[in-house]
């Protein structure tokens, strides 16, 4: 960013801290504008990558077509309401037709749309469809639980519900067996982790 742009960016940190009752000069806030920018620009940095170029930088030949899951990806993003975080955890699966994907791929896709201002059902929608457009398998289907700091620290206040939601394409909607493998493994525990 242009040192003209990052000044605008510290400039509205300032009149923020202001608002709520702070003085900006005082000696602890004096480098807290710049800091919240580079947060910023950590916390949103997904603006900047491409989950189809990731995605296309790792896949592989292959005949196996049975689900692949990545389960229990943590993830932090930021509701586009309130700017206040989203954490939670998203399970991908996906049943090839000719490519696998590298694993790894799948977590960074989740972070780039996670690191955008969202809300959880369109964070869920845009990862499925980002895997079903780029390698198109049989199906896919991802689900997301949540926790909103915006029903928690503010607003309705409450700090115990889990918001679950689900994207589910090709075989994942269309076939019962495939749906019901899908939830089953995912509620399964996940044991020792080998
Ligand atoms: N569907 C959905 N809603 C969300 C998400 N994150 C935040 N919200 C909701 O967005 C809504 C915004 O409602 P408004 O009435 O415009 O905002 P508000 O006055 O701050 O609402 P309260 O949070 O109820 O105090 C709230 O109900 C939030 O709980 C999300 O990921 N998905
Ligand atoms: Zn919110």
């Amino acid at each position: 960013m242009s040192d003209n742009k990052n000044s605008e960016f510290e400039n509205a940190v300032k009149v923020m801290m202001h608002h709520v009752g702070e003085d900006p000069q005082r000696e602890g806030l004096i480098d807290t504008p710049s800091r919240v920018r580079k947060a910023y620009e950590f916390i949103y940095g997904g603006y900047k990558e491409d989950p189809a170029e990731i995605l296309k930088k790792a896949l592989f030949t292959t005949s196996n077509d049975e689900m692949v899951l990545v389960k229990d990806i943590e993830f932090y993003s930021t509701c586009e309401h309130h700017l206040l975080p989203i954490i939670g955890r998203v399970h991908v699966a996906y049943i090839p037709d000719g490519k696998v994907v590298g694993l790894s791929k799948i977590p960074r896709v989740v972070n780039v749309f996670a690191r955008r201002m969202q809300i959880q059902e369109q964070l869920t929608e845009q990862i499925a469809d980002a895997i079903m457009d780029t390698i198109a398998p049989k199906g896919v289907g991802v689900v997301i639980q949540a926790r909103h700091m915006c029903m928690e620290m503010r607003g309705v206040e409450k700090i115990n519900s889990t918001t679950t939601s689900s994207a589910l394409r090709g075989l994942f909607k269309k076939d019962e067996k495939t749906r019901s493998e899908f939830f089953s493994l995912i509620n399964s525990p996940t044991g020792n982790r080998y």
